[in-house]
């Protein structure tokens, strides 16, 4: 059952704000005077992936990026993990003693590059008016697939682990990553990551060709992950995981010293109790990161009983428009106080 405000309130434990529900769903509301520059929240990812391209050249713990060399150390074999120092391998391998998240890791790498099988083809006509119906469907078959795999003998299933293309492999490692946390039980994020505002629907809808993409993952994830892990992976769980990530992850960028240098996509990451904060296209916060650590800090001085914004993009002087239709990308219509003022007035100037 998914956590009440007051549960969540109680767990995120702030002296700054709370968490309320507001005209854009859930969002954060200071409870007294906030300084400028006071870091009200700090939040530690609580699983990460890594894209292939920068894979050997990002740290797997930190994120730190080597500037475009292979990073010397490394954990597995012919397709291992890399970390910039052997502080971030070690930290990596004490909280995982018994290699269960490493093993699950490995298996995607090595089965993300000697893939056994073509991706199962749908054959899928979209009708938008059962469209519903028709996702119920395809994993209704993904039951039936499971039935017939767990009567094989484990060699033989290995034969059915579909081949992933490069953007399924990173959303299986992050899958991956979350199937460990809620097998240890123990990070602070975790009981926040329920509380999660799912778009499945909406993704599907606007991507259509991501319900193959998504049950493909789900057979790959479950045939590759350590048997620990295994019954974690319910399809309930890995849609619930798939449908919260595009509104909620937080994209790992590279951190230029200058501001001419463009800024690369290394991947993404999860900060559930982070979640909590609505976009706004005059922010009053700013997130920043450290490592796998994302602070909050007030911008200008805060009044009490005033929402909490971030920005989710990264505005300097866009146009309204251009914001509204970078922001559809996240399935919602922009409806700060910046965007309606500016929508008002392009509305008078017509
Ligand atoms: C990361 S969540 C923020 C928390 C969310 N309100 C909740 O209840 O879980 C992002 C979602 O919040 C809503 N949202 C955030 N900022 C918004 C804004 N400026 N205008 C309209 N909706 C917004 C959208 O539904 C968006 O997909």
């Amino acid at each position: 059952m998914k956590p009440t405000i007051d549960e969540i309130n109680r767990d995120i434990n702030s002296p700054w704000y709370e968490v309320c529900h507001t005209a854009t769903g859930r969002g954060c509301i200071s409870k007294c005077e906030i300084p400028k520059d006071t870091v009200i929240h700090i939040s530690k990812a609580l699983s990460s992936a890594i894209s292939r391209p920068f894979k050997k050249e990002v740290c797997s713990s930190c994120f730190k990026f080597s500037g475009g060399k292979t990073i010397k150390f490394r954990l597995g074999g012919q397709h291992p993990l890399y970390f910039c120092s052997e502080q971030c391998l070690s930290a990596f391998t004490a909280d995982d003693i018994d290699q269960i998240y490493l093993n699950s890791l490995l298996n995607v790498e090595s089965f993300y590059n000697n893939g056994l099988r073509k991706p199962d083809e749908l054959e899928l006509t979209i009708n938008e008016d059962k469209f519903e119906e028709q996702i119920i469907e395809e994993w209704k078959k993904i039951s039936e697939w499971e039935e017939k795999i767990d009567k094989m003998k484990p060699s033989k299933r290995l034969n059915n682990i579909p081949k992933i293309g490069e953007s399924e492999y990173i959303e299986a490692k992050y899958i991956v990553g979350i199937l460990f946390q809620m097998y240890k039980g123990k990070h602070h994020e975790l009981k926040f990551f329920e509380s999660l505002q799912s778009n499945e629907l909406d993704k599907l809808k606007r991507y259509p060709q991501l319900l193959q993409s998504y049950t493909n993952i789900y057979k790959f994830v479950r045939l590759t992950v350590h048997t620990e892990l295994q019954p974690l992976v319910t399809s309930e769980l890995i849609r619930t995981i798939l449908g919260t990530n595009l509104t909620n992850a937080f994209g790992i960028w590279s951190q230029p010293v200058d501001d001419a240098e463009e800024k690369d996509y290394f991947g993404f990451a999860i900060f559930p109790s982070a979640s909590f904060f609505n976009h706004s296209c005059y922010p009053n916060l700013i997130k920043t990161r450290e490592g796998d650590t994302l602070y909050f800090r007030t911008l200008r001085d805060v009044d009490p009983n005033t929402e909490l914004f971030i920005s989710y993009g990264n505005y300097s002087n866009e146009n309204v428009q251009i914001r509204q239709e970078q922001l559809r990308e996240w399935f919602f219509d922009c409806s700060c106080t910046k965007c309606i003022s500016e929508l008002g007035m392009d509305i008078k100037c017509k």
